[in-house]
């Protein structure tokens, strides 16, 4: 799925394999670190998420090995009696997401192909239902200042990001050593974050700035 050539494609290549070596406990570690710093982030009455006092609905992602485990975010979104979309991408790489209400919905998931990630059980909701997340976690290979992001080459998240609320926070999630402080390549269809997410900092992004989120740096 991911192209392998061209500059995007050799930083792409280098992350994965990176990643490639990284230990599962260190994931769950950083994963937990990563819930404690966004906890602020995730109450129902930021970012206009709550439905009428249900709750925020956050979009995070199942995480695929290597990648910072999102079980201590899930976790702390059900505390506080709010609901969870990940990406359903079906037999191809359509834009989709699928919804959990509680830790139950866990016991449900399926993997759809050797690579993909694992995805609840129940109805595919298509792409707009984005617009009812008010905070968007985003996973990334790497991210820069600007909040231009890798991610797996699929082109899935900026596309998936056409659909963000007008109000929601789009937050990259990577690791330190990811969040690089020269510009990635760009091409016009990527969409920026409005901050970086590593499990020890909370950076806001030049697009986060430029959306005048209300969220400090
Ligand atoms: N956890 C998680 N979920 C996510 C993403 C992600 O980066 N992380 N995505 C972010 O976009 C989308 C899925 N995109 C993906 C694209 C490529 C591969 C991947 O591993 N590709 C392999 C094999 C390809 C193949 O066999 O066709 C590869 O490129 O080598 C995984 C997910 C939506 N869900
Ligand atoms: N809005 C879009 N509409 C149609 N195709 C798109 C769109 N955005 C990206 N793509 C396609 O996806 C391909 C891969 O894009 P890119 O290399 O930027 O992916 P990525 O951002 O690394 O991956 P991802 O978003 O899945 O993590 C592009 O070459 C393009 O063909």
């Amino acid at each position: 799925m991911s192209d392998k050539t061209g500059r995007k494609g050799e930083l792409r290549s280098a992350a994965l394999k990176r990643r490639s070596m990284m230990d599962p406990a260190r994931c769950a570690r950083a994963g937990r670190d990563l819930a404690d710093r966004l906890r602020c982030l995730m109450a129902p009455e930021d970012r206009g998420s709550a439905r009428g006092g249900e709750g925020p609905t956050v979009a995070l992602f199942c995480s695929l090995p290597g990648e910072i485990s999102m079980q201590a975010c899930l976790t702390s979104v059900f505390s506080r009696g709010g609901r969870v979309m990940v990406p359903k991408m079906g037999s191809g790489g359509q834009v989709g997401w699928g919804l959990m209400k509680s830790p139950e919905d866990l016991n449900d998931m399926h993997s759809p192909g050797g690579w993909r990630p694992k995805e609840p059980a129940g109805p595919t909701l298509g792409a707009q239902s984005l617009e009812s997340a008010g905070l968007i976690l985003v996973p990334a290979l790497a991210i820069d200042p600007c909040g231009y992001r890798l991610g797996r080459g699929g082109g899935w998240y900026d596309r998936a990001l056409l659909h963000r609320g007008p109000n929601s926070l789009a937050v990259g999630i990577c690791w330190e050593e990811e969040a690089v402080s020269c510009n990635l390549p760009r091409e016009a269809h990527d969409l920026p974050v409005d901050a970086i997410a590593t499990p020890s900092s909370f950076t806001l992004t030049a697009a986060g700035r430029a959306r005048r989120t209300d969220v400090g740096s």
